[in-house]
């Protein structure tokens, strides 16, 4: 399998390059040249298989001559022999229409861990293998942080930087980064939003004097890899809702667009999809881009779904280069305008492509605490802001009677207790396997939000 740079100049590389070099040369991100399909006839016989077997049968093609299908397969039920839930993502029935499709019961609680306990591991194999030592540096709204530092913390061959905005994750999702006590493991708190350590990250790939000491890896969906782990979970809902024989729909509480563009990929190779349901809090660029194709990013407000609290969202780039043609000449044209704008307008064949499958929906406060109570009071299900957003959309959108609407729950309500707390009058507990999550000493640094002062501490301090 090859992989291409959405900006069309950077190098062709295989999976283990992709996995490596997280972002691309050229600023762009990678997707492959072309998509694998399944035949009606695979994706039936995929039915029953334990999650990790069907995880590597539907990631085999992906990863192409870079890892056999058996050390795959051995990597697959590593990873997931860590979560709590033998489904490792169940599904679980709201009423009639609606399913949650929980994603949250690997070591951090949230949905990141599905990619992220592969991708430690997947990191690991390749870096031994090519006698390298790589340096990752993160960007978090708080759940990727945590997940990728759980996953890497005391690996071989690997450090990790990661900068969360300082005052704008949930207490949960803070300690969970900064009370693992790990040398290759630097918390950083940055003066900022989410999209300014985003960008941050973005222009470490592009810094020579950086790139030239040190090998710089991503864990944030602008890896590939992390998409394609999570492409499995579309496969284990649908096909437990009758799919390839019956069409589902995926309501997904969206960010940086990832876990929504893995739903299309699922879709590309062949999983029947009726509608991907884009569910975004306040911060709706995505929302008014699929609407009305005008994707102009504002200033981040903070909400109750803190995760969500993005407007400049990575994977949307690869969307619009599946769906307007595949031309990274004029991707590259069209991102340099946004990048010194902060605004653009979809062309005419992104925003019909896009329209194809995916349809979008906007949730404010109140309409996530309704979504939230809803589900507590009708269904005794306690919901986490991120997906009560899911739910919202799920609710709001107009589907055929027949089609399943699933909501990927992507967060443990434990996480935003608060926030759970205020919609629902439960406080949900932590679960045991958290430790003493509030006993135990914090470590971080808090920056300035500027690239300079990011970028001299990383240089200090990388081994
Ligand atoms: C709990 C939760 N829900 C939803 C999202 C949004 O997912 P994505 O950024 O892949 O769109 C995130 C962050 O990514 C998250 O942490
Ligand atoms: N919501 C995320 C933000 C980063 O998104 P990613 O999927 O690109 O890593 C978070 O919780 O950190």
């Amino acid at each position: 399998m090859e992989y291409v740079s959405t900006r069309g100049a950077a190098p062709v590389l295989d999976f283990e390059g992709v996995t490596l070099a997280g972002l691309a040369q050229d600023g762009g991100l990678y997707v492959p040249r072309e998509w694998p399909r399944f035949s009606h006839t695979e994706i039936t016989a995929m039915r029953g298989l334990p999650y990790a077997r069907l995880a590597a049968r539907v990631m085999q093609p992906f990863v192409g001559g870079c890892l056999g299908a058996e050390r795959l397969g051995e990597l697959c039920e590593q990873a997931y022999g860590r979560f709590a839930h033998r489904a490792v993502t169940p599904l679980v029935q709201l009423d009639e229409r609606n399913w949650v499709l929980e994603l949250f019961h690997g070591p951090t609680l949230a949905f990141k861990d599905v990619a992220l306990q592969l991708l430690g591991l997947l990191f690991e194999e390749f870096l031994a293998r090519e006698k390298s030592q790589l340096t990752i540096v993160g960007a978090t709204s708080g759940d990727t942080g945590s997940a990728a530092i759980d996953a890497v913390a005391n690996r071989d061959n690997v450090e990790i930087f990661m900068l969360h905005p300082a005052g704008r994750v949930s207490d949960v999702q803070r300690r969970q980064m900064t009370t693992v006590r790990a040398a290759n493991v630097h918390n950083i708190a940055i003066e900022g939003s989410f999209d300014d350590a985003q960008a941050m990250v973005k222009r470490i790939f592009a810094d020579e004097t950086v790139t030239s000491r040190l090998r710089i890896g991503a864990v944030n969906s602008i890896n590939w890899a992390r998409l394609m782990a999570q492409v499995v979970y579309y496969f284990a809902a649908a096909l437990q809702l009758g799919g390839p024989e019956r069409k589902v729909a995926f309501s997904v509480p969206t960010g940086n667009f990832g876990d929504v563009f893995a739903g299309h990929v699922a879709a590309r190779m062949g999983l029947p999809i009726e509608k991907l349901v884009v569910a975004t809090n306040v911060n709706d660029i995505l929302h008014r881009a699929l609407s009305d194709g005008d994707y102009s990013a504002g200033e981040v407000t903070s909400t109750a779904s803190p995760s969500m609290d993005i407007q400049v969202s990575s994977n949307f780039e690869r969307l619009l280069f599946d769906v307007g043609g595949r031309d990274g000449v004029a991707l590259a044209e069209q991102m340099r305008g946004f990048d010194l704008t902060r605004a653009m307008r979809l062309t005419e064949a992104q925003s019909q492509g896009a329209l194809d499958l995916f349809t979008s929906v906007r949730a404010d406060a109140s309409d996530m605490a309704s979504a939230m109570d809803w589900a507590s009071r009708h269904c005794g299900q306690i919901l986490d802001p991120h997906t009560a957003i899911g739910l919202h959309g799920a609710q709001q959108v107009d589907l055929p009677a027949d089609v399943p609407k699933v909501t990927l729950a992507t967060a443990h309500p434990a996480k935003f207790r608060d926030a759970v707390e205020r919609a629902t009058g439960f406080r949900p507990a932590l679960p045991a396997r958290m430790g003493h999550l509030f006993e135990r000493e914090e470590a971080f640094e808090t920056l300035p939000g500027t690239y300079e002062a990011v970028r001299a501490y990383i240089l200090e301090h990388a081994a």
